[in-house]
């Protein structure tokens, strides 16, 4: 894993990041870089419907759609799968100024932004997750061969800047790692609902049960974070034996337990990023 510093996110004010598509995803990378040390006026937005808190940094610097990007050292590509097509050919000509393009699309293959910047274009293909607006992001990338080792590494740069950074030996890989840390975050939060569910069919009122099993997920990742033991003997630390959570981990640990279906919820995800690939 790569740690990068604010040096790093400072060193890309000169030539400016330009980000195409500024919603969840690409606003959760923002807020992070912003909050690393890019001056607001180093980012240009590319977004038909901004949210307000863009239109504020626009009043403090932030080049908020431009007619014309002249020029950045990265531009991100934030939009949906569904509307790269249509959205990045308005920054195809930055491929001629030299520009890094760091695609976080789902699915959407290296060889697609080729075929629109070019196979001279360096290309990184990264997979982010939304703890990035809190800095606790794990982004996986890979470039395409045109990517230097001082193109990754400000790739890196980017992406460290909001959490850990993984760099892939294969693009294959990406559809993996997108139905595990990418769609991840999600499976987490339903864990927090699921929990809270069963505090109410154990009848506990809604909100005692959703603070308990927030509460706990907040803790558990945090004790997670903060210990060198491993998953499995955190787990052991709780469970007494012939106690409660061994009763519990019966069921959840039985073969058609948790594992069964979080393999069944990843293949299925992996295989939706394979059908975004077009
Ligand atoms: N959300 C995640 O957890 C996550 C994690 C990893 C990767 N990703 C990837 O990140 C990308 C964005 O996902 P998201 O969840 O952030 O979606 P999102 O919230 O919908 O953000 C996309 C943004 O792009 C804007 N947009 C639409 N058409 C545009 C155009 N022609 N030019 C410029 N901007 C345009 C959208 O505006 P409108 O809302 O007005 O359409 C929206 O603000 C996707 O490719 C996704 O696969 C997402
Ligand atoms: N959100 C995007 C999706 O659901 C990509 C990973 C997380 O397609």
């Amino acid at each position: 894993m790569t740690q990068t510093t604010a040096a790093d996110i400072a060193a890309l004010a000169e030539r400016g990041v330009t980000i195409l598509g500024c919603g969840k995803m690409g606003g959760a990378m923002l807020r992070g870089w912003l909050a690393a040390g890019l001056p607001p006026e180093a980012a240009t937005v590319l977004d038909p419907a901004p949210a307000d808190w863009l239109r504020e940094l626009a009043a403090r610097g932030l080049r908020l759609n431009p007619e014309r990007v002249e020029d950045a050292a990265v531009c991100v590509l934030a939009v949906k799968p569904q509307v790269m097509a249509k959205a990045a050919p308005q920054v195809a000509h930055l491929a001629g100024r030299g520009a890094l393009f760091m695609s976080i699309a789902a699915g959407t293959p290296i060889s697609f932004f080729e075929s629109l910047f070019g196979a001279d274009a360096p290309i990184v293909r990264a997979m982010p997750n939304t703890p990035a607006a809190v800095g606790r992001g794990v982004t996986a990338l890979i470039g395409n061969a045109a990517a230097t080792e001082a193109h990754m590494r400000l790739a890196e740069a980017l992406a460290g800047a909001v959490g850990a950074v993984v760099r892939l030996e294969a693009e294959s890989q990406m559809d993996a790692v997108t139905a595990i840390s990418g769609s991840g975050p999600a499976y987490v939060f339903h864990m927090i609902e699921a929990m809270a569910a069963a505090g109410r069919a154990l009848d506990l009122p809604d909100e005692l049960a959703m603070t308990l099993a927030r509460q706990t997920v907040i803790g558990a990742a945090e004790l997670a974070r903060r210990s060198d033991a491993s998953a499995e003997q955190l787990r052991r630390d709780v469970t007494s034996p012939g106690g409660t959570t061994a009763a519990a981990l019966e069921v959840l640990m039985a073969p058609d337990g948790l594992t069964a279906l979080m393999t069944r919820a990843a293949a299925a995800a992996a295989r939706r990023s394979r059908e975004l690939a077009g």
